[in-house]
């Protein structure tokens, strides 16, 4: 946006500027921020604001905090204005909303009192169960719709920032967990590094961890690389303000505003950047052959040994490529290693152009963050708790390291898409004001995905099911499952209770420990200064033998024997979402918590495309959020400091797969007028069908209101409703299975790696959106598809038998309409099972046709009675339609 300001601007201000970019924020960096008018951010804070409103033109929100702006300036002259805006959406759609919603309310008990009237007698358990039914969508329509009543935006003011803590940042601590550079796949693992490396916020103030739960020397060496790449990358971010600062996703820009100082530089730079970039890519991607045949070398070397060889040449102390003991999956040594020095706090200026230095860097500050790799010990027999026991050993060891009052996470295929990413959440945790402040223990943003799925079939539920619901939540941050991408205040992440870091300090005092936190002195020693917030990171002088010890001691599986991490502190174990649960556990607290939304997104990354991956990784948070009802981590269990609101949409999350146990009875119920044609739902019909129009209209329009503030497309919000439907006809329900069987027999859901194959290691990067992997979690869906198909036959035969204008065959039409709509909302799903074939739709409709003509004239051939029997098709009408009385509720 302030790309042609910037390139107008004069040669010695843009040097001047480059300095300052790697030094304080950069207002045409800074997105959110106000265009910039040359000035880099200096015209009076209060001014700017003024102008820019925040969220620029904008016909759905408005400022709440108009005040707090104007009042910026105290009575004693010393500015302060606030470090983020709050909107709220504008009366005039606020209310009808608000309205509609009342109306819904009153219409649903009507509609339930009506029932109980007209009790039907002729099927007295169809009844019974479907007014269940609607009981249960009722009620967890409220539990959705009442936290959504006051929608709250909040958009962080970077330059505020800026002027507010130019020098004094605090510190952070980024985490990125791998497991696997296959099915993880190592390219975007070096990507996310990079974009962090390359962040902007003042390198001396963060430090940035992978932990490799594989123990693979790849990731180790491909860490060297990075290591090694950065020294050109980060500078020629910083030297011409590019984003986003992940190479492979910078490069794969076709144009872009130009924002740096120096556009008559980019041209040579980019090109010479970019060639070394491919070459990068290269050595990554031949990581594994060359450390195998080095490793073939050593080994032919030493007789006998098996051994997988490091550079130095040594033994690599995790996994080998032939599992030797202790060299194995599962087991094997803990490994910290430093690869990037904690920086000096002065910056350093690069090199001018010469013959080894193309790239001229002469006015750019070259220092880069530290960079850490850690692979936390494995033994049998521990239960190594997935990615929560990660997180726990990275806590620690930064601890010792680096010790930053704050830590952010990133699952290792997501990178920091707007570089202003880490500055942003400070803007919450500065900020003194009611939400913000000492008092916030998380802040997160949405998860935006790269749209990596050309027709978007499976991948944008994600995003209209956060922004659409979340982003309403009263301005309450609600459960989630954005694990990465959230910054989270450490104290808070040591179990500590809020509101003041001055009594927490003397609640870890007054702490057991040893018994709490583990038998490390060390790693309890940097507790108190771990919560400072004004403290800056200072970096260990040396990793001296000392420091290893206690290094290997925190790594080590059995530290936490006897403790409490991944209870009371840490990040929550035995769960299937340890994120959602860990939030949790900071609410009931009293801990406040912030959602924000920030343009470009904060973070970008990927979600599986392929059908059954998608189904799996959606397996495993329905059923972890049923998990989270049936364990301690219950709302209804926690104390009066959640906020009531909170704690509904607690509830909400962690019931929401129950509902769909009765969508898929609904769904499958026109197999009733296949076998029989006996079965009325209600009476009168007329009537009953008047009310459940009315119901669902109702809550499409709801959904619309949704849809305009939530920043969605209306195909958004479809895509969102057919991949509810897939997910209501087989996954929520198998979790409502798990669940039970879980209760019954005590084993909980496996967590299964959400593997993200295909960009980096196939030529066609939609290859495998049409790869079917066949699953039992596929039959239901196809089940109910069949019944459907079956049950529109039927009634193309009754149409066909009566003729279409009378009132059977019109009721036979009319029913019809309910399973074709079912279909349609099954389509996607039908696409992703024919696998290559999906990528010709036309054939699914041909035999989808023919299925139907089959069946239709089956019906006219033998099954036609030819009598007005009629209670099929009302049966399937209701049913079909009592199925979206609740819409994707999420
Ligand atoms: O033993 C393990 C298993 C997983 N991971 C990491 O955990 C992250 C999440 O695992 P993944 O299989 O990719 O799950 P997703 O469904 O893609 O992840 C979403 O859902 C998870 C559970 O709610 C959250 O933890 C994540 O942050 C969120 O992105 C990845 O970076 C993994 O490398 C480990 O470090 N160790
Ligand atoms: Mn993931």
């Amino acid at each position: 946006m302030a790309a042609t300001a910037a390139s107008t601007m004069s040669a010695a201000a843009a040097v001047t500027r480059r300095i300052n970019a790697a030094l304080r924020v950069d207002a045409t960096s800074g997105d959110v921020a106000a265009g910039a008018d040359g000035q880099n951010g200096r015209r009076s804070p209060v001014a700017k604001r003024v102008n820019d409103g925040g969220g620029g033109k904008d016909d759905v929100w408005v400022a709440v905090d108009e005040k707090d702006v104007c009042g910026a300036r105290g009575g004693d002259g010393a500015a302060r204005p606030p470090l983020f805006r709050t909107y709220k959406v504008k009366g005039s759609i606020l209310h009808p909303y608000r309205f509609l919603i009342l109306a819904r309310l009153i219409a649903i008990v009507a509609f339930f009192a009506w029932r109980i009237r007209h009790k039907n007698r002729d099927g007295a358990w169809l009844w019974t169960m479907s007014m269940a039914g609607d009981v249960w969508f009722g009620f967890s329509w409220v539990l959705n719709q009442l936290p959504k009543l006051s929608p709250i935006k909040r958009v962080p003011d970077i330059a505020a920032l800026a002027d507010r803590h130019s020098g004094d940042l605090p510190g952070v601590d980024v985490f990125v967990t791998t497991v696997d550079p296959v099915d993880e796949p190592i390219l975007y693992t070096v990507n996310s590094i990079l974009s962090i490396l390359a962040a902007d916020y003042p390198v001396d103030r963060y430090a940035c961890y992978l932990s490799d739960d594989g123990g693979t020397l790849v990731h180790y060496e491909a860490m060297v690389e990075v290591a090694k790449f950065a020294e050109l990358w980060v500078p020629f971010c910083r030297k011409h303000c590019v984003e986003p600062r992940s190479p492979e996703n910078y490069f794969a820009m076709k144009t872009q505003a130009y924002k740096g100082g120096v556009p008559g530089e980019l041209m040579s730079d980019h090109r010479r950047v970019r060639r070394e970039y491919e070459e990068f890519k290269v050595r990554i991607d031949s990581l594994s052959s060359t450390i195998r045949q080095r490793s073939d070398v050593y080994n032919a070397k030493h007789a006998g040994e098996n051994a997988t060889w490091m550079a130095d040449g040594t033994h690599w102390p995790g996994t080998w490529f032939e599992p030797a003991d202790n060299h194995q999956r599962g087991k094997h040594a803990g490994i910290v290693q430093v690869l990037l020095n904690h920086p000096s706090c002065k910056p350093r200026l690069g090199l001018a152009a010469s013959a080894e230095n193309p790239v001229d860097f002469s006015g750019v500050d070259v220092r880069l963050p530290m960079l850490v790799y850690i692979s936390r010990e494995k033994r049998p027999g521990y239960n190594h708790q997935k990615k929560a026991g990660a997180m726990n050993v990275m806590l620690r060891v930064s601890a010792l390291l680096s010790n930053a009052p704050f830590v952010i996470n990133f699952d290792g295929d997501h990178y920091v898409n707007n570089s202003q990413a880490f500055r942003a959440p400070m803007c919450f945790m500065l900020d003194g004001r009611g939400r913000g402040g000492e008092n916030t223990a998380f802040v997160q943003f949405p998860q935006r995905f790269d749209d990596v799925d050309p027709t978007d079939r499976y991948a944008n539920h994600n995003r209209v099911f956060f922004d659409g619901t979340m982003l309403s939540l009263n301005g309450l941050q609600g459960p989630s499952y954005l694990g990465t991408g959230t910054m989270f205040r450490r104290v808070a992440l040591y179990g500590v209770e809020p509101p003041r870091w001055g009594a927490a300090a003397s609640q870890i005092k007054a702490m057991d420990i040893a018994n709490k936190f583990g038998s490390s002195t060390s790693f309890v020693g940097t507790m108190l200064d771990g919560a400072n917030q004004e403290r800056s990171i200072t970096p260990l002088a040396v990793l001296d033998e000392s420091v290893a010890g206690d290094l290997a001691a925190l790594t080590a599986c059995a530290y936490e024997d006897g403790t409490s991490w991944g209870r009371d502190v840490g990040w929550v174990y035995n769960i299937a979402t340890e994120d959602v649960v860990t939030g949790f556990r900071m609410h009931r607290q009293g801990w406040r918590s912030v959602y924000a939304s920030m343009a470009p997104a904060a973070f970008r990354g990927t979600a599986p495309i392929n059908l059954t991956e998608r189904l799996y990784q959606i397996l495993r948070w329905s059923g972890g959020s049923l998990e989270m009802f049936f364990s301690h981590s219950n709302a209804l269990l926690a104390g009066r400091r959640l906020h009531p609101l909170q704690r509904v949409a607690y509830l909400n999350m962690s019931t929401y797969p129950i509902v769909t146990v009765f969508i898929f009875f609904y769904n499958l119920f026109p197999v009733m007028w296949l076998i029989s044609e006996q079965y009325y739902i209600q009476r009168p019909f007329g009537e009953y069908l008047l009310y459940l129009v009315a119901v669902i209209a109702m809550i499409h329009v709801i959904g619309m209101f949704e849809v305009k503030w939530a920043g969605i497309t209306l195909l958004d919000w479809c895509r969102n409703e057919q991949f509810y439907m897939i997910g209501s006809t087989g996954v929520y329900p198998t979790a409502v299975l798990y669940m039970a069987l879980k209760l019954v027999t005590g084993k909980g859901i496996y967590f299964r790696l959400t593997s993200k194959q295909t960009a980096a290691s196939s030529g066609d990067k939609f290859a495998d959106l049409y790869t079917v992997r066949w699953v039992p979690l596929l039959i239901p869906t196809i089940v109910i598809m069949v019944v459907n198909v079956a049950a529109v036959g039927v009634a193309v035969g009754k149409a066909a038998a009566w003729g279409p204008l009378t009132e059977p065959g019109w009721l036979a039409v009319l029913g019809m309409v309910f399973n074709v709509w079912i279909l349609v909302l099954l389509y996607p799903f039908a696409l992703g099972v024919m696998g290559q074939w999906g990528k010709r739709p036309a054939v699914l409709f041909v035999a989808m046709a023919m299925a139907v003509a089959a069946v239709a004239a089956m019906y006219v051939a033998f099954g036609a009675p030819y009598q007005a029997e009629l209670s099929g098709v009302a049966a399937s009408l209701g049913k079909a339609a009592a199925a979206s009385l609740t819409g994707p509720s999420g």
